[in-house]
Protein backbone atom coordinates (compact mmCIF):
# COMPACT_ATOMS: atom_id res chain seq x y z
CA UNK A 1 0.00 0.00 0.00
CA UNK A 2 2.86 2.84 -1.15
CA UNK A 3 5.45 2.74 -3.16
CA UNK A 4 7.67 0.01 -1.94
CA UNK A 5 7.14 -2.10 -4.94
CA UNK A 6 8.69 0.85 -7.07
CA UNK A 7 11.32 1.87 -5.05
CA UNK A 8 12.50 -1.94 -4.81
CA UNK A 9 12.75 -1.75 -8.42
CA UNK A 10 14.71 1.55 -8.19
CA UNK A 11 17.23 0.39 -6.30
CA UNK A 12 17.51 -2.94 -8.04
CA UNK A 13 18.19 -1.60 -11.40
CA UNK A 14 19.75 1.37 -9.85
CA UNK A 15 17.42 3.83 -11.70
CA UNK A 16 15.39 6.58 -10.71
CA UNK A 17 13.80 6.98 -14.21
CA UNK A 18 10.81 6.00 -15.98
CA UNK A 19 10.07 5.85 -19.41
CA UNK A 20 6.54 7.75 -20.42
CA UNK A 21 4.65 5.94 -23.64
CA UNK A 22 3.10 8.54 -25.23
CA UNK A 23 2.77 7.38 -28.25
CA UNK A 24 1.58 9.76 -31.15
CA UNK A 25 1.29 8.23 -33.83
CA UNK A 26 4.05 10.29 -36.07
CA UNK A 27 6.37 8.79 -33.81
CA UNK A 28 5.65 5.26 -34.84
CA UNK A 29 7.99 4.54 -37.12
CA UNK A 30 6.47 4.30 -40.63
CA UNK A 31 7.64 0.77 -41.41
CA UNK A 32 4.96 -0.50 -38.25
CA UNK A 33 2.13 2.40 -39.35
CA UNK A 34 2.33 1.25 -42.82
CA UNK A 35 1.86 -2.48 -42.13
CA UNK A 36 -0.88 -2.34 -39.58
CA UNK A 37 -3.30 0.12 -41.92
CA UNK A 38 -2.77 -2.32 -44.42
CA UNK A 39 -3.53 -5.48 -42.42
CA UNK A 40 -6.86 -3.32 -40.56
CA UNK A 41 -9.84 -2.11 -42.20
CA UNK A 42 -10.52 -0.13 -39.42
CA UNK A 43 -7.62 3.12 -39.24
CA UNK A 44 -8.80 3.10 -35.59
CA UNK A 45 -7.91 0.08 -35.25
CA UNK A 46 -4.94 -0.29 -37.69
CA UNK A 47 -3.56 2.66 -35.39
CA UNK A 48 -4.33 1.36 -31.83
CA UNK A 49 -2.20 -1.88 -33.05
CA UNK A 50 0.55 -0.29 -34.78
CA UNK A 51 0.45 1.90 -31.15
CA UNK A 52 0.84 -1.56 -29.47
CA UNK A 53 3.69 -2.73 -31.36
CA UNK A 54 5.62 0.21 -31.19
CA UNK A 55 5.12 -0.01 -26.96
CA UNK A 56 5.69 -3.42 -27.28
CA UNK A 57 9.35 -3.10 -29.11
CA UNK A 58 9.97 -0.24 -26.62
CA UNK A 59 8.78 -2.67 -23.45
CA UNK A 60 11.42 -5.24 -24.70
CA UNK A 61 14.32 -2.72 -25.09
CA UNK A 62 13.94 -0.86 -21.79
CA UNK A 63 12.74 -3.54 -19.07
CA UNK A 64 16.08 -4.78 -18.10
CA UNK A 65 17.03 -0.99 -17.73
CA UNK A 66 13.97 1.34 -16.74
CA UNK A 67 11.60 0.22 -14.16
CA UNK A 68 8.94 1.88 -14.84
CA UNK A 69 6.87 3.21 -17.53
CA UNK A 70 4.30 6.13 -17.83
CA UNK A 71 1.33 5.59 -20.67
CA UNK A 72 -0.25 8.73 -20.46
CA UNK A 73 -4.16 8.00 -21.09
CA UNK A 74 -4.86 10.77 -24.12
CA UNK A 75 -2.85 8.78 -26.47
CA UNK A 76 -4.77 5.73 -26.23
CA UNK A 77 -8.20 7.31 -25.57
CA UNK A 78 -7.35 8.76 -29.23
CA UNK A 79 -8.22 5.99 -30.67
CA UNK A 80 -11.14 5.17 -29.23
CA UNK A 81 -12.01 1.39 -28.08
CA UNK A 82 -9.13 -0.13 -29.93
CA UNK A 83 -7.16 2.57 -27.82
CA UNK A 84 -8.24 1.04 -24.78
CA UNK A 85 -7.52 -2.40 -25.89
CA UNK A 86 -3.87 -0.98 -27.15
CA UNK A 87 -3.13 0.59 -23.40
CA UNK A 88 -4.69 -2.24 -21.61
CA UNK A 89 -1.93 -4.77 -23.84
CA UNK A 90 0.56 -2.32 -23.04
CA UNK A 91 -0.08 -2.40 -18.98
CA UNK A 92 -0.31 -6.32 -18.98
CA UNK A 93 3.05 -6.38 -21.33
CA UNK A 94 4.83 -4.56 -19.21
CA UNK A 95 4.16 -6.22 -15.89
CA UNK A 96 5.21 -9.50 -17.66
CA UNK A 97 8.22 -7.95 -18.32
CA UNK A 98 8.78 -6.99 -14.65
CA UNK A 99 7.91 -3.52 -15.14
CA UNK A 100 5.95 -0.94 -12.85
CA UNK A 101 2.84 1.08 -14.60
CA UNK A 102 1.70 4.29 -13.73
CA UNK A 103 -1.55 5.19 -15.68
CA UNK A 104 -1.53 9.05 -16.48
CA UNK A 105 -4.87 9.53 -16.21
CA UNK A 106 -4.98 12.75 -14.32
CA UNK A 107 -8.44 11.66 -13.25
CA UNK A 108 -10.95 13.14 -10.78
CA UNK A 109 -14.03 13.71 -10.33
CA UNK A 110 -16.85 13.83 -7.03
CA UNK A 111 -17.13 10.86 -4.86
CA UNK A 112 -18.89 8.44 -6.34
CA UNK A 113 -17.68 8.97 -9.74
CA UNK A 114 -13.99 8.63 -8.55
CA UNK A 115 -14.48 5.35 -7.07
CA UNK A 116 -15.78 4.33 -10.23
CA UNK A 117 -12.58 5.93 -12.06
CA UNK A 118 -10.34 4.56 -9.34
CA UNK A 119 -12.31 0.86 -9.52
CA UNK A 120 -11.20 0.99 -13.64
CA UNK A 121 -7.49 1.98 -13.08
CA UNK A 122 -6.42 0.68 -10.39
CA UNK A 123 -9.07 -2.13 -8.51
CA UNK A 124 -11.91 -3.99 -9.85
CA UNK A 125 -15.01 -4.32 -10.84
CA UNK A 126 -18.06 -6.88 -9.81
CA UNK A 127 -19.48 -8.93 -12.52
CA UNK A 128 -22.16 -11.25 -11.66
CA UNK A 129 -20.36 -12.03 -8.61
CA UNK A 130 -16.92 -12.44 -10.09
CA UNK A 131 -13.90 -9.32 -9.20
CA UNK A 132 -11.97 -8.54 -12.47
CA UNK A 133 -9.34 -5.68 -12.79
CA UNK A 134 -9.73 -3.76 -16.14
CA UNK A 135 -7.08 -1.86 -16.98
CA UNK A 136 -5.11 -2.89 -13.24
CA UNK A 137 -1.87 -0.43 -13.30
CA UNK A 138 0.15 0.01 -10.13
CA UNK A 139 -0.37 3.89 -9.74
CA UNK A 140 -2.16 6.58 -11.33
CA UNK A 141 -2.01 9.88 -11.76
CA UNK A 142 -4.50 12.08 -10.20
CA UNK A 143 -5.64 16.08 -9.75
CA UNK A 144 -6.80 16.30 -6.00
CA UNK A 145 -8.25 19.78 -6.58
CA UNK A 146 -11.67 18.31 -6.02
CA UNK A 147 -10.43 17.88 -2.46
CA UNK A 148 -10.50 14.67 -0.02
CA UNK A 149 -14.21 13.64 -1.75
CA UNK A 150 -11.84 12.77 -4.93
CA UNK A 151 -9.24 11.13 -3.23
CA UNK A 152 -10.53 8.73 -0.38
CA UNK A 153 -11.90 6.37 -2.88
CA UNK A 154 -8.66 5.91 -4.35
CA UNK A 155 -6.68 5.47 -0.90
CA UNK A 156 -9.27 2.62 0.16
CA UNK A 157 -8.75 0.90 -2.73
CA UNK A 158 -4.90 1.84 -2.76
CA UNK A 159 -4.83 0.20 0.93
CA UNK A 160 -6.74 -2.95 -0.18
CA UNK A 161 -4.31 -3.79 -3.54
CA UNK A 162 -1.05 -2.71 -2.82
CA UNK A 163 -1.60 0.21 -5.09
CA UNK A 164 -0.66 4.18 -5.42
CA UNK A 165 -1.65 7.55 -6.52
CA UNK A 166 0.30 10.27 -7.66
CA UNK A 167 -1.53 14.08 -7.12
CA UNK A 168 -0.90 16.79 -8.96
CA UNK A 169 1.20 19.55 -6.87
CA UNK A 170 3.05 21.57 -9.00
CA UNK A 171 3.13 21.18 -12.56
CA UNK A 172 5.64 21.16 -14.66
CA UNK A 173 3.76 23.05 -17.43
CA UNK A 174 4.65 27.41 -17.91
CA UNK A 175 1.31 28.76 -16.98
CA UNK A 176 1.26 26.12 -13.98
CA UNK A 177 1.73 29.05 -11.70
CA UNK A 178 -1.43 31.23 -12.60
CA UNK A 179 -3.01 29.30 -9.80
CA UNK A 180 -0.67 26.81 -8.65
CA UNK A 181 2.04 30.09 -7.17
CA UNK A 182 -0.91 32.20 -5.76
CA UNK A 183 -1.27 32.62 -2.12
CA UNK A 184 -3.53 31.23 0.45
CA UNK A 185 -2.30 33.25 3.53
CA UNK A 186 1.39 32.69 3.41
CA UNK A 187 1.64 29.80 1.32
CA UNK A 188 1.30 28.82 -2.14
CA UNK A 189 -1.69 26.98 -3.35
CA UNK A 190 1.14 24.31 -4.34
CA UNK A 191 2.11 23.75 -0.99
CA UNK A 192 -1.16 23.43 0.62
CA UNK A 193 -1.83 20.83 -1.91
CA UNK A 194 1.34 19.28 -0.98
CA UNK A 195 0.34 19.22 2.79
CA UNK A 196 -2.66 17.27 1.61
CA UNK A 197 -0.84 14.86 0.17
CA UNK A 198 1.24 14.62 3.64
CA UNK A 199 -2.11 13.96 5.32
CA UNK A 200 -3.69 11.99 2.99
CA UNK A 201 -0.01 9.59 2.34
CA UNK A 202 -0.57 8.46 6.47
CA UNK A 203 -2.97 5.90 5.98
CA UNK A 204 -0.69 4.50 3.36
CA UNK A 205 2.87 3.96 5.24
CA UNK A 206 6.12 2.46 3.28
CA UNK A 207 8.94 0.82 4.58
CA UNK A 208 11.11 3.11 2.48
CA UNK A 209 9.35 6.30 4.71
CA UNK A 210 7.31 7.16 1.75
CA UNK A 211 3.66 6.45 1.34
CA UNK A 212 1.41 5.61 -1.21
CA UNK A 213 0.22 8.67 -2.37
CA UNK A 214 3.00 10.70 -4.07
CA UNK A 215 3.27 14.22 -5.76
CA UNK A 216 3.91 15.60 -9.37
CA UNK A 217 6.29 18.12 -9.09
CA UNK A 218 8.01 19.73 -12.25
CA UNK A 219 11.71 19.64 -13.61
CA UNK A 220 11.14 22.70 -14.99
CA UNK A 221 10.57 24.49 -11.38
CA UNK A 222 14.06 22.83 -9.59
CA UNK A 223 13.40 25.73 -6.65
CA UNK A 224 10.19 24.63 -5.89
CA UNK A 225 11.16 20.54 -6.14
CA UNK A 226 14.19 21.54 -3.52
CA UNK A 227 11.40 23.39 -1.32
CA UNK A 228 9.23 20.36 -1.50
CA UNK A 229 11.18 17.64 -0.77
CA UNK A 230 12.12 19.61 2.36
CA UNK A 231 8.43 19.79 3.31
CA UNK A 232 7.35 16.66 2.34
CA UNK A 233 9.05 14.28 3.67
CA UNK A 234 6.82 11.02 2.99
CA UNK A 235 5.93 12.25 -0.34
CA UNK A 236 7.37 10.08 -3.16
CA UNK A 237 7.65 12.74 -6.20
CA UNK A 238 6.74 11.73 -10.20
CA UNK A 239 9.02 14.85 -11.68
CA UNK A 240 8.12 15.14 -15.42
CA UNK A 241 9.50 17.62 -17.63
CA UNK A 242 13.36 15.99 -18.20
CA UNK A 243 14.26 16.41 -21.66
CA UNK A 244 11.88 17.56 -24.11
CA UNK A 245 10.74 20.08 -21.86
CA UNK A 246 13.96 21.43 -20.90
CA UNK A 247 14.67 20.18 -17.52
CA UNK A 248 17.87 18.43 -16.79
CA UNK A 249 19.77 16.18 -14.43
CA UNK A 250 21.03 19.41 -12.08
CA UNK A 251 17.41 20.17 -12.37
CA UNK A 252 15.75 17.35 -10.89
CA UNK A 253 18.59 16.35 -8.26
CA UNK A 254 16.85 18.44 -5.57
CA UNK A 255 13.77 15.64 -5.89
CA UNK A 256 16.20 13.33 -4.38
CA UNK A 257 16.64 12.25 -0.46
CA UNK A 258 20.43 11.38 0.73
CA UNK A 259 19.42 8.07 -0.07
CA UNK A 260 19.03 8.68 -3.55
CA UNK A 261 15.38 8.20 -3.01
CA UNK A 262 12.28 9.47 -3.42
CA UNK A 263 11.90 11.00 -6.73
CA UNK A 264 11.26 8.75 -10.23
CA UNK A 265 12.17 11.35 -13.22
CA UNK A 266 10.01 10.61 -16.40
CA UNK A 267 10.87 11.46 -19.77
CA UNK A 268 8.75 10.33 -22.80
CA UNK A 269 9.46 12.09 -26.19
CA UNK A 270 13.09 12.19 -25.09
CA UNK A 271 12.98 8.55 -24.54
CA UNK A 272 10.51 7.56 -27.47
CA UNK A 273 11.63 9.34 -30.00
CA UNK A 274 15.47 9.05 -29.06
CA UNK A 275 15.55 7.84 -32.95
CA UNK A 276 14.12 10.77 -34.72
CA UNK A 277 16.52 12.73 -32.79
CA UNK A 278 19.27 10.52 -33.55
CA UNK A 279 18.50 10.54 -37.63
CA UNK A 280 19.23 6.58 -37.39
CA UNK A 281 17.23 4.31 -39.17
CA UNK A 282 13.82 3.47 -38.02
CA UNK A 283 13.75 0.02 -37.51
CA UNK A 284 16.40 0.74 -34.31
CA UNK A 285 14.00 2.58 -32.73
CA UNK A 286 14.15 0.49 -30.00
CA UNK A 287 17.88 0.47 -29.44
CA UNK A 288 17.76 4.37 -29.85
CA UNK A 289 15.51 4.19 -27.46
CA UNK A 290 17.65 2.14 -24.80
CA UNK A 291 20.35 4.23 -25.56
CA UNK A 292 18.81 7.38 -24.60
CA UNK A 293 17.13 5.58 -21.59
CA UNK A 294 21.17 5.01 -20.31
CA UNK A 295 22.66 7.98 -21.09
CA UNK A 296 19.76 10.03 -18.93
CA UNK A 297 20.09 7.43 -16.32
CA UNK A 298 24.03 7.84 -16.30
CA UNK A 299 23.37 11.91 -16.10
CA UNK A 300 20.63 11.85 -13.08
CA UNK A 301 23.16 9.49 -11.02
CA UNK A 302 25.75 12.27 -11.51
CA UNK A 303 23.74 14.04 -9.18
CA UNK A 304 22.14 11.10 -7.03
CA UNK A 305 23.71 9.16 -4.26
CA UNK A 306 21.63 5.84 -4.93
O1 LIG B 1 1.48 13.88 -14.72
C1 LIG B 1 2.35 13.95 -15.58
O2 LIG B 1 2.96 12.96 -15.92
C2 LIG B 1 2.73 15.28 -16.08
C3 LIG B 1 2.61 16.32 -15.19
C4 LIG B 1 3.21 17.55 -15.48
O3 LIG B 1 3.22 18.46 -14.67
N1 LIG B 1 3.85 17.70 -16.67
C5 LIG B 1 3.91 16.70 -17.59
O4 LIG B 1 4.55 16.89 -18.65
N2 LIG B 1 3.30 15.49 -17.34
C6 LIG B 1 3.29 14.41 -18.35
O5 LIG B 1 4.63 13.97 -18.53
C7 LIG B 1 4.89 13.69 -19.92
C8 LIG B 1 6.00 14.58 -20.41
O6 LIG B 1 6.38 14.23 -21.69
P1 LIG B 1 7.73 14.74 -22.37
O7 LIG B 1 7.74 16.22 -22.25
O8 LIG B 1 7.64 14.27 -23.78
O9 LIG B 1 8.87 14.10 -21.62
C9 LIG B 1 3.55 13.86 -20.62
O10 LIG B 1 2.90 12.60 -20.60
C10 LIG B 1 2.78 14.82 -19.74
O11 LIG B 1 1.40 14.63 -19.83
Amino acid sequence: MSFDLLISRIKELRNPTVAGLDPKFSYVPEYIRESFLAEFEDPLYGAAMAVLEYNKGLIDALCDVVPAIKPQAAYYELYGWAGMKALKETIDYAHEKGMYVITDGKRNDIGTTMEAYAAAHLGTVNIGGKEVAPFDGDALTVNGYLGSDGITPLLNICKERDKGIFVLVKTSNPSSGELQDKKIGAEAVYEVMGQMCEQWGAELPGKYGYSGVGAVVGATYPEQLLELRAKMPHTFFLVPGYGAQGGGARDVAGGFDKNGLGAIINSSRGIICAYQKEGCDERDYAAAARREAIRMRDDILQYVNL
